[in-house]
């Protein structure tokens, strides 16, 4: 049975959510699931703005048919080409033989490489600034470059003052019928969420979100359709500055971060220490995590979070300790920038994990790494708690 909701009188959410992927990507854990959305307009020309993963198939099928309520697709837009948005394309083609496919160059390429579709006879390629005029509606297209992916653009809907945004404002976490952001709380509920959507899927492409938003704000929307999560239109300012914040690589709290590694718990006992020094100097924004218990995409999204971030860990076989190799190898991969750092290492015979942890954040961009590292011999040491004392003393001046 069908399940769409209307945006506007002529505009249906014909999408739908997965809560069975544990892994979006096969990487990220979704425990909250994932909406893959998707948008009927019912103008003069119908139109049909991506499609969906194959895991909602049937429904998506059933609420296209619904929504076009026996008429004819007479386009199809293809916003972005990742198979999460497109592995019901040739679905769509088949059942509506004559509905032209919207799309930039790159898209069409990719749609004969991910599907060995030719569909050069029935597309319409667009390129920056075409529009495409359904009858009472005109559609804007603007290219996205690398938010996300090369071939992504969006859609402007002149008369409804709509942005369908493919991937951009999209979030992790299932839609549960309320598909709006003023019918769910999104601050509380969602935003990590967004935010660990945003940092980990589009966090490197800062400059190119950027380039985008600066096209955007010279539009005027009061709606915005994302490919996953809530639909915006009530919450949008709250958006746009996280997405300004995120995007050129500003801490969004003025708040501390401790990633500790650790085998036996000395590391651990030195974080926790650190933490209690920095709590009784009046810091109350503090977040620890175990880098082996954590998800790095949650450690990503902390370090997009917060302002200051105190990374330990332990020497690991002339190295640095696995999981916090990998997290920091993340954190440049996606660029995160503007941040102050503390070390704090441990080793048995010949600790070194300082040394690599420095290496990698003084190659990142505007990077503060505050001078020497708390160096703990197998565990923290009476003689060691000054050296942490000065530490907290110097973040938490920082941070007030
Ligand atoms: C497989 C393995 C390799 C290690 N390699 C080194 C090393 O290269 N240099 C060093 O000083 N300590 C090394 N250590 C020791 C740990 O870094 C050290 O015991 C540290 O104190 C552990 O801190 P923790 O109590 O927080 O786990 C190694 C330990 C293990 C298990």
């Amino acid at each position: 049975m069908h399940s769409t909701r209307k945006i506007k009188d002529d505009l249906i959410y014909v999408g739908g959510s997965d809560r069975r992927l544990s892994r979006f990507e096969n990487l990220f854990p979704i425990p909250r699931g994932v909406s893959y959305n998707s948008y009927v307009l019912l103008d003069e020309k119908t139109v049909l703005f991506d499609t969906a993963d194959d895991s909602i198939g049937r429904l998506f099928c059933e609420n296209v048919t619904y929504a076009l309520d026996g008429r004819a697709l007479d386009y199809l837009v293809v916003q972005h080409m990742e198979p999460d948005h497109c592995s019901l394309i040739d679905e769509m083609l088949r059942r509506y033989p004559e509905a032209k496919i919207v799309c930039s160059a790159k898209a069409l390429s990719m749609l004969a490489q991910f599907y060995g579709l030719d569909a050069k006879d029935r597309a319409l390629v667009v390129a920056e600034g075409d529009k495409l005029s359904t009858g009472q509606h005109t559609l804007h297209f603007i290219m996205a470059p690398m938010v996300h992916w090369p071939e992504v653009m969006v859609t402007y809907d002149e008369q409804h003052k709509l942005l369908f945004s493919a991937d951009a404002f999209g979030t992790f976490g299932a839609l549960a019928g309320n598909i709006f952001d003023d019918e769910i709380n999104f601050d509380s509920a969602w935003m990590n969420d967004a935010r660990r959507y945003y940092t980990n899927i589009v966090g490197k492409y800062g400059a190119q979100v950027q380039a985008l938003l600066k096209k955007a704000a010279a539009l005027d929307i009061e709606t915005i359709c994302p490919l996953h999560g809530p639909v915006w239109r009530g919450h949008l300012a709250l958006l746009l500055e996280k997405y300004q914040l995120w995007s050129t690589y500003q801490p969004e709290d003025k708040a501390v971060l401790i990633a500790y590694a650790t085998l036996y718990g000395n590391t651990e006992n030195a974080a926790n220490v650190l933490a209690g020094l920095l709590a009784e100097k009046g810091v109350r924004s503090i977040a620890m995590y175990d880098v082996s218990e954590t998800d790095v995409s949650e450690l990503v999204a902390e370090s997009f979070r917060c302002s200051h971030l105190v990374l330990a860990a332990p020497t690991y076989n002339g190295g640095l300790y696995p999981r916090m190799e990998a997290y920091l190898a993340d954190l440049k991969a996606l660029n995160l920038q503007n941040r102050t750092v503390a070390l704090l290492e441990n080793g048995t015979w010949a600790p070194v994990s300082a040394k690599h942890m420095r290496t990698v954040l003084e190659s990142m961009k505007n990077m503060t790494v505050l001078e020497g590292a708390v160096a703990l011999k197998s565990a923290l040491a009476e003689g060691q708690l000054a050296a942490l004392e000065a530490l907290a003393e110097e973040i938490a001046a920082q941070i007030q």
